[in-house]
């Protein structure tokens, strides 16, 4: 079974306007709300391409039932451990150009934590653990700890997170670990403007112990890099839009294929990275598939 873990789920909640005008009174047009958060984004377009997954993490107040009902009505199976404050409402701007504010989200009690690792730690090496997204308040260091809890139980875990979370837990050998091109600049200081600059750039964390790594790059597509492949993958043509969720949806391509050949890994990664780019909100199963035949995959000699 594939977990997926989102330590800070969010309400998503998306307001479009022709334009914003910073100190007046705005009128939305169209809003909407979706449950989000980045693990629960892998649930759902794992749920689209069939693939079963339990959505765990904490959710609290009306926010948080807001987001196991959407699931629940969804087919999505979940196991969230009620916290006392209410889960998020992120709030998506989409004026012409997007504009994302992100809330921090309720406080988590070490009580609550304790159960998550109880959780985790009744998986079997048969399962998948995809960690996703910022972390509460305070616990700074809780993706090292679970990922050091899965490595000695022999889970294998993907984990999609920012800054020291994301490479405190490298030792540990993520499975995957998909950073996009802002994230890898904060995590090794270089600014790579070439592909071959930003190869080098990420096999510094394959170095550091990640198994594969999917370097997205918004519209110009993905770099793939493990210990024995080098690919580009470009995206297909679209009209951008929404991007909220394109990066949680090629982490769920790439393992919604695990134990296929890379190559089809990476060929859903960016259908379905894509595929969300182009919906107005995650993609669904057709438009995943509507994509698939164009995809491409380069080897490095002939992107250079
Ligand atoms: N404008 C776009 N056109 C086509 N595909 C896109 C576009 N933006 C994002 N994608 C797809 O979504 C993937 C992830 O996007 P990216 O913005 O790099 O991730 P993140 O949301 O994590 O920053 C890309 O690799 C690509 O496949
Ligand atoms: O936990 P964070 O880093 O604040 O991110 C949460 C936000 O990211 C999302 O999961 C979208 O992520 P991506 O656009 O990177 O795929 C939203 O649903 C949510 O509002």
């Amino acid at each position: 079974m594939i977990y997926t873990v989102t330590f800070n789920p969010s309400v998503d909640y998306i307001v479009r306007l022709d334009e914003l005008e910073i100190g007046g009174l705005n009128r939305t047009g169209d809003t909407a709300k979706y449950a989000g958060g980045k693990g629960i984004n892998v649930s759902r377009i794992l749920s689209a391409l069939e693939v079963p997954s339990t959505a765990l993490g904490f959710a609290g107040g009306f926010t948080g039932s807001f987001i196991e009902e959407t699931l629940q009505s969804q087919g999505i199976h979940h196991d969230f451990i009620k916290v006392s404050g209410d889960t998020r409402i992120n709030i998506k701007l989409k004026t012409g150009e997007e504009t994302e504010i992100n809330a921090a989200g309720p406080m988590i009690d070490t009580s609550d934590i304790d159960r998550l690792k109880d959780q985790l730690s009744s998986l079997t090496p048969e399962d998948h653990v995809v960690f996703a997204g910022s972390v509460p308040s305070g616990h700074d260091s809780l993706y090292e700890t679970l990922a050091q809890l899965l490595d000695s139980k022999g889970i294998e875990f993907t984990i999609d997170a920012e800054g020291d979370k994301l490479t405190s837990t490298l030792k540990h050998k993520p499975y995957l670990i998909k950073p996009n091109l802002f994230e890898l600049e904060g995590i090794t200081g270089k600014k790579p403007s070439t592909k071959t600059e930003m190869i080098e750039a990420a096999t510094e964390l394959l170095d550091f112990g990640a198994k594969n790594i999917l370097l997205t790059l918004g519209s110009d597509g993905a770099l793939f890099i493990n210990s024995e492949h080098t690919y580009y993958v470009p995206s297909p043509e679209g009209i951008l839009k929404n991007s909220v969720g394109a990066g949680d949806s090629t982490v769920a391509g790439f393992i919604s294929r695990k134990g296929h050949p890379v190559t089809e890994q990476l060929k859903y990664a960016i259908a379905c990275g894509s595929a969300t780019a182009f919906s107005d909100d995650l993609a669904t199963r057709d438009a995943i598939e509507a994509l698939l035949d164009q995809i491409e995959i380069q080897t490095i000699e002939e992107v250079k």
